[in-house]
């Protein structure tokens, strides 16, 4: 199995890694698995102190039910959104923040795929997506130098520093060829991409005419290097099947592409996300859909995870995750994160998928327990 990466590698580095033509680079899975198995090491240098919630089941009601940054529109409901990171979990309290903020779309765009070259992504069926290779991606690129920490690691994670959102994973395949499967609706609806990487799921989703797409990564470099660039080149392809015509979006698209107008792209841990897309709109409306690929690879984060889907989903939205069963060295899997959800007694899992082949993986559905 390969992934392709959409940077370049630095002269030095470049024998480390497996040249694929045209500067597309591979990665395979054991090296993959090898990669995570270093990191366990390396993030208990890092973490601050980490004990693993266990709250027992009637305090997630408090835990979700306390003040709201923005005004939430189920505010109704017991399962409104939060604004502290207490009440985001404890591992918003462990975790090395990375503070979230959110990125406007420049008004060039051609400035966006500068340096970029952009090519059709193989075999996926029903949907065309394009994505960019960046050509310059070094380590003088303002704020973060993550790239050349991960590579001088040999690492495609390195925890709290550089999530993974560099390459395309290989669930997001998995996921993708599940929305053309099951007729995944997307149209009309409110979507998170969560640890979004290259953004394939999001792109998909405008693609498939939702309302409103939110892009969500750890780092800001791949936000400005991967996943806006990525948007950008896709959003100049016609629309699928597009039903939206909001007058701000008909204002919007004089100076910008439709599709653009209606994403969001964020970066940040995901507690601070939280905080941050509650307080930035008045009246914060609950995504539909909770779209995530190969985010349950660390078990220290399924607290803040489980949190920011407790907090972000609409009571009758629907997450769709896909994930390996099981991440060697990190610990992390399905079982696991399944097993996590289960106690907390707030959301309904379902598989709706397995795939067999190379490393065993999974599709699964989370919901609310109580919707009503
Ligand atoms: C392994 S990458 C997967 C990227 C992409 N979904 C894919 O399948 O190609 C995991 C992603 O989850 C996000 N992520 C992981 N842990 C996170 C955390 N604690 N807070 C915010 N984002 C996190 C990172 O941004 C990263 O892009």
């Amino acid at each position: 199995m390969t992934f392709q990466f959409n940077f370049t590698i630095e002269g030095h580095l470049e024998n480390e890694i497996t040249p694929l033509g045209d500067g597309v680079l591979t990665l395979d899975s054991s090296k993959e698995s090898s990669a995570l198995e270093n990191r366990k090491g390396k993030q208990k240098d890092r973490k601050c102190s980490t004990e693993q919630s266990d709250l027992p089941q009637n305090h997630l009601w408090e835990y979700a039910s306390v003040g709201n940054a923005g005004a939430s529109q189920d505010t109704d409901t017991p399962l409104s959104a939060t604004n502290s990171s207490e009440d985001l979990g404890p591992c918003a309290k462990q975790l090395c923040l990375t503070v979230a903020k959110e990125h406007a779309v420049p008004k060039d765009l051609k400035k966006v795929l500068e340096n970029k070259a952009i090519e059709m992504l193989p075999g996926l069926q029903h949907v065309n997506i394009s994505v960019v290779k960046n050509i310059l991606l070094k380590e003088n690129f303002p704020g973060e130098n993550i790239v050349s920490k991960s590579l001088s690691s040999h690492s495609d994670l390195i925890p709290g520093v550089y999530e993974g959102g560099l390459k395309i994973w290989e669930c997001t395949f998995d996921l993708l060829a599940y929305f053309t499967k099951a007729r995944v609706k997307f149209s009309g609806k409110k979507v998170l991409d969560l640890g979004c990487g290259s953004g394939l799921l999001g792109i998909t989703a405008f693609k498939r005419g939702a309302k409103e797409i939110h892009f969500q990564d750890y780092n800001s470099l791949v936000i400005d290097e991967v996943t806006l660039p990525n948007v950008v080149s896709n959003s100049t392809l016609e629309d699928e099947e597009n039903e939206g015509n909001e007058p701000d979006i008909k204002r919007c698209r004089k100076s910008k592409p439709q599709e653009l107008c209606k994403c969001r792209f964020f970066s940040g841990e995901w507690a601070e996300f939280c905080k941050l897309v509650l307080s930035s709109e008045k009246l914060f409306v609950k995504y539909d859909l909770i779209l995530t690929s190969e985010t349950i690879y660390n078990p220290d984060y399924y607290s803040t995870l489980h949190q920011t889907f407790l907090t972000l989903l609409g009571k009758n939205g629907r997450v769709l995750l896909a994930s390996k069963a099981h991440y060697f060295g990190v610990g992390g899997g399905v079982h696991l994160f399944q097993k996590f959800v289960e106690e907390r007694n707030v959301f309904e899992t379902r598989t709706l998928e397995i795939i067999d082949e190379g490393l065993k993986r999974f599709l699964i559905e989370l919901t609310f327990k109580y919707s009503s």
